[in-house]
């Protein structure tokens, strides 16, 4: 049996890839390569080009590969896109899950993990942020990511099928062996800038407001390193092939460092001093975005391995480094 990834040749999906690999799953990604990479997935791996919202063709490699979960990566994610684009934002995140919820109702499967995220909280009344806050998304990318947990739990409750879905804070880091990590040059995540800075891609980079309520003044994260993120997929899936329920459960580690803090940290970890100004607030940035994160440890037993922020960003500059090499050679 195998597990279909969607977005597979993306950031965090090539990740899943490895790790499902890693343990000695059979796996085929569905990527329309619109920001992921062929490369991003290993060649043993079957590979189709294509995308997830055609029914037809999810039908197709259902039957082809014996799949009988589903992993659903693929999406569009720059939130100020979509306030530029929300239709095109509704198209691919919302419209294209429909399609694909419908191909694995029509071809019986039944079990689908689901990438969502801390942006259908909106700007939260308290944080730490419990699961059960109001979900309240003030973008059109966290309404297309919440449209799509409610399309689950409607599905789950008229169908045969069990899922879960991760409302992840702010992956960051690459894979600890160096086999993949965030390869976008047109990323838009602090700790990917920070580290091109480092690499002297970008001559300075920016902070985005210093007037918020917080210790230092800038916006407050949790950073969750991008193989305990997939771990926890992984988790997530042996916990509906035992029989568990529906879950939806933040994916987060619990603490918050600020713009500055992680800033300082590429810089320690680089030894590089880079050039770093002082910008304009970006719209729609909430000053802190922390999990609770008790439910996903008690409920999967995850017990992530890489809970250590200069461990991340010691990982990004690894891939940073290889990235620019093969950019040279
Ligand atoms: N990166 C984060 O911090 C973060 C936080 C919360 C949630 N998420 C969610 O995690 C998922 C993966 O994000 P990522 O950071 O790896 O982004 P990414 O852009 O690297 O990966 C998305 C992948 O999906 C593919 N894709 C997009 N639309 C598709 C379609 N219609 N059909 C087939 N493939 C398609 C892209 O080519 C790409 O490979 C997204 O759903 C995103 O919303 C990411
Ligand atoms: O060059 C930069 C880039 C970012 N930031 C700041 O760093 C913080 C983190 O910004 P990111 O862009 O790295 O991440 P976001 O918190 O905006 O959003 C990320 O996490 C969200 C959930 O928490 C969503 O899921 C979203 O998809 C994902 O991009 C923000 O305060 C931002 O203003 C800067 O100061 N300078």
């Amino acid at each position: 049996m195998s597990v279909l990834v969607t977005g597979g040749a993306g950031y965090i999906g090539s990740h899943m890839v490895l790790a499902l690999r890693d343990a000695g799953r059979e796996v085929v990604v569905l990527d329309n390569l619109s920001t992921g990479f062929r490369g991003a997935v290993p060649h043993d791996v079957p590979f189709v080009e294509g995308n997830c919202g055609d029914e037809d063709l999810v039908k197709s490699i259902i039957t082809e590969h014996g799949v009988s979960a589903i992993i659903h990566f693929a999406g569009s994610i720059v939130v100020p896109d979509s306030v530029k684009d929300p239709l095109g934002y509704y198209e691919n995140n919302t419209v294209n899950s429909r399609a694909l919820i419908a191909a694995a109702v029509a071809s019986g499967i039944g079990h689908f993990i689901f990438s969502s995220t801390a942006a259908v909280y909106g700007e939260p009344p308290e944080c730490p942020i419990g699961e059960d806050l109001p979900l309240a998304p003030i973008s059109p990318y966290g309404t297309s990511k919440l449209m799509t947990e409610y399309m689950l739990k409607d599905t789950a409750r008229a169908h045969e099928i069990r899922f879960a879905a991760l409302r992840y804070f702010n992956v960051a880091g690459a894979d600890p062996e160096g086999r993949s990590g965030q390869s976008s040059a047109r990323a838009t995540h602090l700790i990917k800038i920070a580290a091109q800075a480092a690499f002297g891609m970008r001559r300075h980079m920016e902070i985005y407001g210093e007037d918020y309520p917080t210790p230092d003044g800038t916006c407050l994260r949790d950073y969750v390193h991008v193989s305990d993120l997939a771990e926890a997929h992984l988790l997530a899936l042996r916990h509906l092939e035992a029989g568990g329920g529906s879950l939806v459960l933040n994916c987060g580690y619990g603490r918050g460092y600020s713009v500055r803090e992680v800033i300082s940290a590429v810089k320690r970890v680089s030894g590089v001093d880079f050039d770093v100004r002082l910008a304009e607030r970006r719209a729609g940035d909430p000053p802190a975005l922390i999990a609770r994160a008790d439910a996903i440890r008690e409920v999967l037993g995850w017990r992530p391995k890489n809970d250590d922020l200069d461990k991340i960003v010691a990982h990004a500059l690894s891939w940073e480094g290889q990235l620019q090499r093969s950019n040279v050679a």
